[in-house]
């Protein structure tokens, strides 16, 4: 990927960075750099993420995946939340064609919509993918338990087509080993949400035909980029702007794709943002947004609200030709000379310019093509980005604390253990309007 951070300086845009603060925070990504490189040498906890590339082993996927999958496969079934659904829906929203088999992802426990996903589908040719770093999350284990039944009482046989990944132990790992299932490991060191170039993340991806060494080479090259210099290394230059950025007002980070096929990734990277970065009441908040579609919802309050947003912008150098017909209509004639690519660039270039005209700071990812590698360079990208904010934030990137309290409150309410969170539950504070 390249990043152009141009209209996030202090000469275009308020907030902004000035070319001399960014040569003098430069010496802190060098001292960051250190810290990163060190951690993935020695393999530690969230810096073994940034080994993945070389580390995960592809034919064991597929080995795994084989025992499940047949030439009739017709969608597969992922059961996982967060850091377990979020990296491989990104891959195969963004990869998948109409004749691969439908990736689904239920990372909800609205049970209208999972039984009615689960009646459309034909479970005698679906695969099943339960993922759990941890093995217990609750969310994930009653959907599996629902999804098993469904299989049960279809008179399908689901250890005939279930894979899992899951840690060295845990329920989901017994499961696994009293069933016989086939199983894969989610690495040692690397938490959910920075877990998707591995097992985790590739899974869904193998079962859908895509090229899980293309995926890993794209992010292999990118981690060749990891210099200790943001002039040198993209990477770094997005994750070194965006906590400039924040720490000059731009407390929100709106990351708009512009491909219809990366509005998955804009969720993984909310994910990874928000829970890597944001705790000791630190943190930029990640929003979601979608070019175009979003320049007629959010446009007006990213270019005319408050100046506290970066819009991060990503966008595709080759897409698909597609003319637009002629017309007779004179008013839409200058359509007919021009294709839906070349209205997306238009659109973008005209967006990105009007931020910056109106002083807004904005930056660029620039990818080629929607492809296995260039997605897996930007997953990885985003990472290392996301690494070394952390570390010029100092905050504790690998960890997500906080979102432990509701977990142990909602247990505690479902009678499953005692927990002073669900206590606190019953003392909410009430002012009522009501009908
Ligand atoms: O993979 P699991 O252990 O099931 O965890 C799934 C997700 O749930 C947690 O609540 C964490 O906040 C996420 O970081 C994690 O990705």
């Amino acid at each position: 990927m390249n990043v152009d951070i141009g209209n996030a300086l202090s000469a275009v845009a308020a907030p902004g960075i000035s070319r001399a603060a960014l040569e003098r925070l430069d010496e802190q990504v060098a001292d960051a750099h250190e810290r990163i490189d060190a951690g993935m040498e020695a393999g530690e906890h969230g810096y073994a993420a940034l080994n993945l590339p070389n580390r995960t082993d592809t034919d064991e996927i597929r080995v795994a995946v084989d025992r499940v999958t047949g030439p009739d496969t017709s969608a597969i079934l992922t059961v996982g939340i967060g850091g377990s659904a979020l990296g491989a829906a990104t891959i195969t929203d963004a990869l998948n064609d109409a004749d691969d088999p439908e990736a689904i992802y239920l990372d909800n426990v609205d049970p209208d919509w999972l039984s009615a996903t689960l009646d459309r589908l034909d479970l005698e040719t679906t695969v099943l993918n339960v993922v759990s770093r941890s093995g217990t999350t609750a969310e994930t284990l009653a959907n599996f338990l629902v999804v098993r039944e469904t299989f049960e009482e279809a008179g399908v046989d689901w250890t005939e087509r279930t894979i899992v990944t899951t840690g060295d132990d845990g329920p989901l790992r017994e499961l696994a080993e009293r069933h016989n299932l086939p199983s894969l490991a989610v690495p040692d060191g690397v938490p959910g949400r920075f877990s998707a170039l591995s097992a985790v993340g590739l899974v869904a991806a193998a079962v859908c035909g895509h090229d899980l060494d293309a995926l890993l080479r794209g992010a292999a090259a990118e981690a060749e980029t990891l210099t200790g210099s943001l002039f040198e290394c993209p990477a770094y230059a997005y994750g070194a702007t965006t906590y400039a950025l924040d720490a000059r007002g731009a407390r929100t980070n709106a990351m708009m794709p512009y491909a219809e096929s990366l509005e998955t990734y804009a969720e993984w990277f909310a994910q990874l943002w928000a829970e890597s970065l944001g705790k000791d009441d630190l943190g930029q908040t990640p929003v979601r947004a979608l070019g175009v579609t979003d320049q007629h919802s959010q446009l007006q309050l990213y270019r005319a609200g408050p100046r506290d947003k970066l819009v991060t912008f990503v966008t595709v150098q080759e897409t698909a030709a597609r003319p637009i017909p002629d017309t007779d209509v004179d008013d839409l004639a200058y359509l007919g000379d021009a294709s839906l690519g070349d209205l997306l660039d238009a659109e973008f270039e005209a967006t990105e310019a009007s931020l910056a005209a109106a002083g807004r700071p904005n930056v660029r990812i620039e990818i080629d093509r929607v492809d296995e590698f260039e997605l897996g360079g930007l997953l990885y990208g985003m990472e290392a980005a996301c690494v070394l904010a952390g570390e010029l934030y100092g905050v504790n990137t690998f960890e997500q604390p906080a979102v432990e309290w509701a977990k142990k409150a909602t247990r505690g309410l479902l009678g499953g253990g005692e927990f002073a969170e669900a206590e606190a539950v019953a003392e909410k504070t009430e002012l009522r309007v009501e009908r």
